[in-house]
């Protein structure tokens, strides 16, 4: 199914950072996707932004010759976009959906079949940086999984998960992003605080998570071994690592993961 024709349900934040993965990885050419919005605005800016991917208000006008409807739409609404599609299309095509906390029972009761999947994807794979996971119901094929691991596969990491494991999951990696972009705008605040113009100090926080993210991942070495590295005795780092413990960093950002992922199941 690797040709398949994608229409995408919803095309805010996330719908626009896969959609710009895909077609920047190349897994998807722009005539085998369309973006489905009734917003207006939004229509207006993917005719800007892609304007070789179609677009339109309803899912019904576009359902023929589908064969993946990719739901990117909030939670509250996905029941009824399932339950529509369901309405218009007369064989249990492909669902995927990547809503947070919206169990598979949910989808495949609404879609009317079993040929769903959950996605929890992030916002990196706009840059092809993403970390996402999914799980399936029970009516999808080995083509369907084959081809929602290489679609995520072009756009980032991508793991197969229990979907009890999809709360914690979007606790960690889905909203994860938000977290990392406010430590870098702290990072920064810190260095303009310290006498950095701006757009250096903007640089070098984003560069020193980046930079730290791929040692980690490309030494396999422990984070807590890779900051006693860092910390000189009786130098500067150590004594910042103080603040950071005294300030409670650590419980701050596991409570935050713990907070997601309970939430992800209240929206379910
Ligand atoms: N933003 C993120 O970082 C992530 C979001 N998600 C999930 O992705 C989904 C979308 O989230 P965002 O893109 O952030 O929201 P968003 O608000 O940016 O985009 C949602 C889009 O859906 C459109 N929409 C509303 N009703 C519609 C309908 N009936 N048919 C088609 N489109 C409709 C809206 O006009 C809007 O453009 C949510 O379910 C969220 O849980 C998952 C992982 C990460
Ligand atoms: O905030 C949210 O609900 C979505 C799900 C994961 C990231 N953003």
């Amino acid at each position: 199914m690797k040709k398949a024709n994608v229409v995408v349900v919803g095309g805010g934040q996330m719908g626009r950072a896969l959609v710009g993965g895909m077609l920047a990885s190349g897994f998807a050419a722009a005539d085998q996707l369309t973006i489905i919005d009734p917003n207006p605005e939004c229509r207006q800016w993917w005719a800007q932004q892609h304007p070789d991917v179609a677009t339109g208000e309803q899912v019904r006008d576009h359902a023929a010759g589908t064969d993946v409807f990719l739901l990117a739409v909030k939670p509250y609404l996905v029941p009824d976009v399932a339950a529509g599609i369901a309405k218009t299309v007369d064989r249990p095509t492909l669902v995927v959906s990547i809503a947070a906390g919206v169990p598979l029972k949910t989808l495949c009761d609404h879609a009317g079949h079993q040929r769903v999947i959950r996605v929890m994807p992030n916002t990196p794979s706009l840059v092809g940086a993403g970390a996402s996971a999914f799980c399936v119901a029970a009516g999808v094929t080995d083509e369907d999984c084959q081809w929602i691991r290489q679609a995520l596969a072009g756009v980032g990491t991508v793991a197969q998960v229990a979907e009890n494991q999809m709360d914690a999951v979007t606790g960690l990696s889905g909203s994860g992003p938000a977290y990392i972009c406010l430590v870098i705008e702290a990072l920064a605040d810190g260095g303009v605080l310290a006498g950095l113009p701006r757009p250096l100090a903007m640089t070098l926080a984003a560069q020193t998570v980046l930079g730290t993210a791929k040692m980690v991942m490309e030494t396999g070495r422990h984070p807590g071994e890779l900051k006693d590295a860092v910390a000189s005795p009786g130098g500067t780092t150590i004594a910042a690592l103080k603040v950071l413990e005294e300030k409670g960093l650590r419980a701050a950002l596991i409570n935050a993961v713990e907070t997601s992922a309970r939430r992800s199941g209240e929206l379910g």
